[in-house]
């Protein structure tokens, strides 16, 4: 499964110091273009409140948050669809990863240079954005040329496949992207093998100063960022990486102390963290009453057995049925038996696709 949200966007605008603040993974950040080369990965915890609700009402001696892979990516620069700035390289980076989030640099700082000499958060995003697409009409150019042959002759899959990529092409000549297409549940599959860098989801981080941290609102960056996000029917997040980077390196009390001094009640990150998690089409499910609390992630979608798989191999092969109250029924009941009691303790069985919130025990029998 494994999915991961790649770090996507100019060259020197921050993107391995954001890494470094959820991943806490020490990647290189430096002050100039193009300190990152090959990609870091790293796995990040999902803060998640509901964990600690469930600890306090079904104590355990230790809680475990799940976590996801977040992939730190070299600049893209101008021309990189042609090549430039090992552009070819980055952008097979990109095309691996399963959701874009896409930084964008919204401080003023003289003393870190810009790519482009200027700070214009929109400017920059097209210049990515239309890389991105360059590069996916490439492919749908290869593409189209194998395609059309085969779809002359009676063959039912070129012929379907012909119709999407002749969808998609004009809007990438548009310098749109990919994902403002609306696409028939019948293309959809067609479009996901294409692998095209402009039709993953994409979420837009604006990385602000320090000083805009407690009214993100403030920066006259952010809005601009936010309006081109909601034209993508994307969203956008602003946080001060820098900072956030620093906060990341001190123990519990600090850092409540330093929140606390700059007005802000949950760093930016947890909100990033928890987006880029949504935007993989990942949700959580939890166990609870064992020696641990714990956190699991699984793809939406996802069937009972397959989910009791996540936790080992065992309760998949053998599973019997699923035990499941919903988060918000503990919470309101307080107990499992007081659950049980208003009849929200459910058995479900081997159809069941799961919720996010579930709580679980699965029985299985090897
Ligand atoms: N919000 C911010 N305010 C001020 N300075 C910042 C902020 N975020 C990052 N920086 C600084 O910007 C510089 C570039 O950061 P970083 O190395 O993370 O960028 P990058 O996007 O990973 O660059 P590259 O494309 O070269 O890998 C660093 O000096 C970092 O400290
Ligand atoms: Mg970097």
């Amino acid at each position: 499964m494994a999915l991961t949200a790649g770090i996507v966007g100019l060259p020197n605008v921050g993107k391995s110091t954001l890494f470094n603040a959820i991943t806490n993974a020490g990647a290189e950040m430096a002050n100039y273009p193009f300190a990152t080369i090959d990609p870091n990965v790293g796995m990040v915890e999902v803060p998640d409140a509901r964990l600690d609700r469930i600890q306090e009402l079904i104590p355990a001696k230790k809680v475990v948050p799940t976590t996801f892979e977040f992939t730190d990516i070299a600049g893209i620069v101008k021309g990189a669809s042609k090549g430039e700035g090992l552009g070819n390289k980055f952008l097979e980076n990109i095309r691996q990863v399963d959701a874009i989030v896409h930084v964008v640099r919204a401080f003023d700082d003289d003393n870190i240079t810009h790519v482009s000499g200027k700070i214009d958060p929109l400017d920059d995003i097209e210049t990515i954005n239309l890389e991105l697409g360059l590069s996916d009409l490439e492919a749908v150019d290869k593409r189209l040329a194998k395609v059309q042959r085969a779809a002359k002759g009676s063959d039912k899959a070129a012929k379907a496949e012909l119709a999407v990529l002749e969808k998609i092409k004009p809007v990438l000549e548009a310098g749109k992207s990919v994902r403002t297409i609306d696409f028939t549940d019948d293309e959809k599959p067609i479009v996901k093998g294409l692998f095209l860098l402009t039709s993953k989801p994409v979420l837009y981080v604006a990385n602000i100063a320090e000083d805009d941290m407690a009214d993100p609102e403030n920066s006259k960056y952010f809005k601009p960022i936010q309006d081109y996000a909601a034209k993508e029917g994307a969203e956008a997040i602003a946080v001060a990486a820098e900072a956030e980077e620093e906060i990341a390196q001190l123990d519990d009390d600090e850092k409540a102390d330093f929140l606390e001094a700059e007005g802000v009640k949950e760093p930016g990150l947890n909100r990033l963290i928890r987006a880029s998690y949504h935007l993989l089409g990942l949700q959580t499910f939890f166990t609870a009453g064992g020696k641990e609390t714990r956190a699991w992630t699984f793809k939406k979608g996802t069937k009972a057995p397959q989910a009791a798989g996540i936790i080992h191999s065992d309760f998949e092969r053998g599973f019997i049925r699923a035990e499941v109250m919903a988060f918000e029924d503990l919470d309101k009941y307080q107990t499992q038996s007081a659950v049980k009691e208003a009849g929200k303790l459910r058995l479900e069985g081997k159809d069941y696709v799961m919720n996010d919130g579930d709580i679980v025990e699965f029985r299985f029998n090897v």
